[in-house]
This record gives structure tokens, sequence and C-alpha cells, in this order.
């Protein structure tokens, strides 16, 4: 497998996004989690024993975390494991730690996670490690795991702007010890060097200065899975100061981890619910997860849907009626745009506040949302840290997606009751979420039409 036979490149094609035929009733499996799989393959890889991911996510974030790891010496192996209950039957990564290992190259593509995750783990390689990616990797920030990896004596040759290209000169060993980097961009900074930590010889202290950490959810689920694999990790909320982490040295043990399925990636399914007044059942959902995509049952109960866990899973209810909100979405800021989207569809209007930070991901969210929206009737301004959303008949047309997985999903959901919206490039959301448009015509079952969609708009 490679992470790029999955790149979404310069893709300009059109997919018509399919109307729903009427109140959606469906049961959609939702892939594992992005953000678990990447995490549990680097503790896995830094283990001192192999380990298994079960129903790991296949995108094309996680196969780039899986190929860079394997080009630095880790062996990983693809299995369909035939067992049943919660570990089987499925897909199964065995993960041989080994190394790591330079020289060694690594794609990023544009994965956060990728990114800033692996320079730390290339730190603790025996030769040099490269670092690139798609021309978004050169904006995105990395400036933290640079600066904190530098002052922790590692060897880095960048072009000063601390963004990607650059290559990390690995010794063998990283002294580790306390470090203070400005993680308002990205929580991943602070992810990224707790997650190598143990294996540095004196472990880290992560010191935050700066405004506030963005998408605290994801660096509960960083210590959650460190402490799964044995690490100790003080942290502010076990007592600790205030934005200090503190991970000691040690062993980490190699895991049996069933991944849970990406709840960021079932809001539109969840969203396709509420816009038509329909059911949607998504298995498997956890009873207890750091994941930040939990927050859905809360805000989209706030825009009229209601929720219930059962055996089956989640069941998602909408009556047809939305209803605009103020919400503050700093912690869970990945699950802005399908929100964006639902709150172009409401009753009233929406303030959407706390994600200045999502101008530096995988496109200027903010302003991507506002323009696109806009472009199909809407009325959404940028505000300094969000959206103002004020609902308007919208009109078909073409939605713009920027090689961005969400702004394509957010489109769909827009497309199920907007006749003739074009989503550009929806193979984009292989990023994170495999067969998007599989999922979402099975989820509308016969009745979808997308040719429908596409007259509408005259293509
Ligand atoms: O650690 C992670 O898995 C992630 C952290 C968040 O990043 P930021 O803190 O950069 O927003 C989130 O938006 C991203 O999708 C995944
Ligand atoms: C911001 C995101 O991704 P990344 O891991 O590339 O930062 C995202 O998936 O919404």
């Amino acid at each position: 497998m490679t992470g790029t036979e999955s790149s979404p490149g310069a893709d300009t094609a059109l997919w018509p996004a399919p109307l729903a035929p009427g109140a959606v009733d469906a049961t959609v499996t939702v892939p594992g989690s992005k953000s678990v799989t990447n995490r549990g393959l680097v503790l896995a890889a830094l283990a001192s024993e192999p380990g298994w991911l079960r129903r790991p996510l296949r995108s094309r974030d996680t196969l780039l975390m899986a190929e860079a790891l394997r080009a630095m010496g880790v062996g990983i192996e693809e299995t369909v494991s035939a067992g049943t209950g919660a570990d089987g039957p499925g897909e199964a990564w065995r993960i041989i730690p080994a190394g790591p290992q330079g020289p060694a190259a690594v794609d990023v593509g544009n994965a956060g996670t990728v990114m800033r995750f692996l320079p730390p783990v290339a730190a603790l390689a025996d030769g040099p490690v490269r670092f690139d990616g798609d021309p978004r990797s050169h904006e995105r920030p990395l400036h933290g795991v640079i600066d904190a990896l530098r002052a922790l004596g590692v060897r880095i040759d960048d072009d000063g702007r601390g963004c990607l290209p650059m290559t990390v000169h690995g010794t063998g060993a990283v002294a580790g010890g306390p470090v203070r980097i400005d993680a308002s961009s990205s929580s991943q900074f602070v992810s990224a060097l707790l997650l190598s930590a143990p294996r540095f010889n004196q472990g880290v202290e992560v010191r935050h200065v700066g405004s506030a950490l963005p998408s605290l959810p994801h660096i509960r689920m960083t210590v959650d899975m460190l402490r799964g694999a044995g690490a100790a990790v003080d942290t502010p909320e076990s007592g600790g100061e205030p934005d200090v982490w503190r991970v000691t040295p040690s062993a980490l043990l190699g895991r049996d981890l069933v991944v849970e399925p990406d709840l960021s990636n079932a809001a539109p399914f969840l969203a396709a619910a509420l816009v038509t007044g329909g059911r949607v059942t998504i298995p498997d959902w956890p009873e207890r997860t750091t994941q930040p995509g939990d927050e859905l049952r809360r805000i989209f109960t706030d825009m009229g849907g209601s929720c219930e866990l059962t055996d089956a899973g989640l069941v998602f209810t909408g009556t047809g009626r939305i209803t605009g909100i103020d919400a503050d979405l700093h912690e869970v800021g990945e699950l802005t745009p399908v929100i964006a989207a639902v709150a172009a569809l409401a009753d009233s209007e929406s303030v959407l506040r706390g994600i200045a930070h999502l101008r530096l991901h995988e496109t200027d969210r903010l302003a991507a949302l506002a323009k696109e929206i806009n472009d199909l009737g809407g009325d959404v301004t940028e505000t300094e840290d969000g959206l103002r959303i004020r609902p308007r008949p919208l009109h078909g047309g073409i939605f713009h997606t920027y090689e961005d997985h969400r702004l394509a999903t957010a489109a769909a959901v827009l497309g199920l009751v907007v006749g003739g919206v074009e989503v550009e490039n929806v193979a984009t959301t292989g990023k994170t979420l495999p067969d998007f448009p599989g999922l979402w015509t099975a989820m509308l079952g016969a009745g979808a039409d997308p040719a429908a969609a596409a007259a509408v708009s005259g293509s």
C-alpha cells in the first residue's frame, strides 16, 4: 500500500451531490478514526514488542503514516482477522517495531498528524529523515515541533520558516527534558512531543505558553493512548500545573487495540438525518471516548435533532426543523465545516466561535466556507475567530473544495436539500474517509438520483 495512490492531486472533476429522495433512514458503518489509527501506529512503532491495530482506518492520512514508519524500518503487516466479537472479523495491522532508522524520506501529504507526530520519531532514528509533502504542507505551521526538538538538542535543517520541507538528523537518541512551546495554532505540537517522549532519555515536560490551546480532546486522546501503552503521564487534569504535560521515560507495551469509528466523519451522516428529518444509526458508537466527534450528540441536539445510544449504536433523529446555534467550537474545530453547512439550512442565525486556527488547516476553512456557501446564495461572514451564518434560500452551483475532505462532505450535506450542488474533487474525502460517495449513496438508497441534481445545475 502507498499513501500516494489515493492522493487527491489537482482533481477538478465535479460530483453531482445527490438530492435526498425524502427523509433518510439508514444505518451507516463509519470507518475507523484517523486520530486513533495514527496515534496507534506511532505508539506501536515505538513499543518494545509487536502489537495489533484492529479495524484501522485505511485512508490517505493513515496510509501515509504507515508508509513513513515503514521507511524508518518499522514492520507493518496487513492481515484480515477471522475472529468474532470486538476483535474481528475485519482488517488488522500487525506492527513490528524496529529502528527507527535513517536515512529515510517521508511524504506527509497534507496530514497534520504525519507532519507533526513523526519528526520526534525521526529524532530517535540513527540517520537523517527528510520530510516533504503537498504544497499546503509547506504552509501549515510546524514551528512548535521544530523549535521544541531543537531545544532538546536535535539538529534540523529547514528553510527557517518553521514549515516543511526539512530534514531531521537523528542520532539514535534524544536527551529530552523541559521545553516551552506556543501550541495555540495546533494541539498536534503537544501531542507530537508527548507521543515519542517515553523513548527520550529524560522523557519530556511540555509547557504551552501562548493563547488558548485548541482541540483539547485530541490531547486527552494522546494522553489516554500513552497510558494505555503503559506510559506515565502527568496532566493539568490529573492535578498538575495548567498547560503542562510530563511524560516519564519508559518502555511502551505492544497493544491489541480496536480502533473506534471516526466520530468526526460521522458528522455528515448525522447531518443528513437532521436536514432531511430522517434517522441515521451509527453502529459501534463508543459509550466513552476522547474523540471530539462525540460532541455532535450535543451540538446536533441543540440544532433540533435528538439522539439515543442503543445496542445498535447511536440513533440520531431529525425533525426537519433546524435551529441556528451560538457555539464555541475551539475544542472541536474539525467539526466546523459540516456544522456550518447545517447552519446555512437552519431557521435562525448561527455564530461559530473560537476557531481562528482553522485558517491554518487543510485550507483556510473560514474563508473557504464563507465563499462557497455564499456562492450558492448564502450569507456567511467571517468574524475574527469564526463565522456568522444567516440562513437564506440556496441554489445549485459548483462547490470548490480546496483539497479539503471536510469541505467536500459539508457540500454533500447541502446537496441533499439544495438541487444542483456539484462538488469539486469529491475524491479529496479519501484523506480520512474511504469511498465517501459510495457510503453516501448507499445511505440514500435506491431513491437517490444524482442525475437529477446534475440536471438541475444544467451540467
Ligand atoms: O491530533 C489530532 O489527531 C488532531 C488534532 C486537531 O488538530 P489542531 O489542533 O491542529 O486543530 C484536529 O483538528 C485534527 O483533525 C486531528
Ligand atoms: C485538521 C484536520 O486534519 P489534520 O490531521 O491534517 O490536521 C482535519 O482532519 O480536519
